[in-house]
């Protein structure tokens, strides 16, 4: 079994715990008179390369990262550095993450967040519009392509952005393919947990000018941002190097400043 494998395991198990105690029906109520999501393509056409500042407990390739007792302090953190999208992980048992984190982040911050998780079910598109979600995560190898045609479509109609991740050319074929206007490219390869930064690299350049590019994972410092910048990042999504660095606020203003520097290459769109 691969990690992704055995991550949707538990993700399915999981699922069916929430679902016997909320019903569907409940949870589409209750998404409904949600308040309405950020513009979050708006927040990503900026001028300058954006960040998208992640809260992260733990992960598979490297254990435990950063305790976060407080994860509304640290999304605080973010938003007072410049951050222009927070992203929560919600997955618990490899990443340590919950949606009370999601609840705790959506009540101290007014930036747009994105539902970092494993997500194979209309369910958990609809809580994550119920806990206040703007953007979710769909995970292109985690997904039969007629499922995230129907996904993408779900989080589209509720209002929110589909942040579709790929790991290779042939995933962002199959994004764009089911309508995908923002791609994230994920240099952590989902088999080997090995992250090739220049993944983005040989991704990024044949997709569509208008596609918004995602660079993910691997982001150490301002380098890394200009270097993905240069390869057509439009933003870069950034998790251990912010939650371990000590002064979450200071780590994620370096890149910000990096991403509004005029050296910084900037979107082409
Ligand atoms: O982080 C992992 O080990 C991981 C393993 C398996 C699937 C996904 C995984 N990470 C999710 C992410 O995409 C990252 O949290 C995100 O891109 C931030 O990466 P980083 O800045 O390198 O923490």
């Amino acid at each position: 079994m691969t990690v992704l494998e055995s991550i949707l395991e538990g993700v399915r198990e999981d699922l069916a715990a929430r679902e016997a105690q909320l019903s569907f029906d409940v949870v589409k109520e209750r998404a409904a008179k949600a308040a309405p999501p950020l513009d979050v393509m708006s927040v990503l056409r900026g001028p300058n390369v954006g960040v998208i500042a992640e809260v992260k407990r733990r992960s598979p390739s490297k254990g435990a990262l950063a305790e976060i007792p407080e994860p509304a302090e640290l999304a605080a953190s973010y938003e007072a550095g410049g951050a222009s999208v927070i992203s929560v992980l919600t997955e618990q048992r490899r990443f340590g993450g919950s949606l009370a984190d999601f609840d705790a982040v959506r009540r101290a911050v007014k930036i747009p967040l994105l539902r970092k998780d494993f997500i194979v079910s209309p369910y958990q598109v609809h809580e994550a519009r119920m806990h206040g979600a703007d953007l979710v995560l769909l995970i292109v190898a985690a997904l039969e392509q007629n499922a995230l045609v129907s996904l993408l479509d779900r989080v589209e109609s509720l209002g929110m952005t589909a942040l579709v991740e790929v790991h290779t050319a042939e995933e962002a074929d199959r994004a764009l393919e089911a309508g995908s206007s923002v791609i994230g490219v994920n240099a952590r390869n989902l088999h080997t947990l090995e992250v090739d930064k220049d993944v983005f690299g040989r991704i990024a350049p044949g997709l569509p000018f208008e596609t918004i590019k995602i660079a993910e994972s691997g982001v150490t410092g301002p380098g890394d941002l200009m270097a993905y910048a240069g390869a057509g990042a439009d933003a870069v999504l950034v998790g251990e190097s912010l939650v371990t660095s000590g002064d979450p606020k200071a780590a994620v203003n370096k890149l910000v400043t990096a991403g509004s520097h005029p050296a910084c290459p900037r979107p082409s769109r």
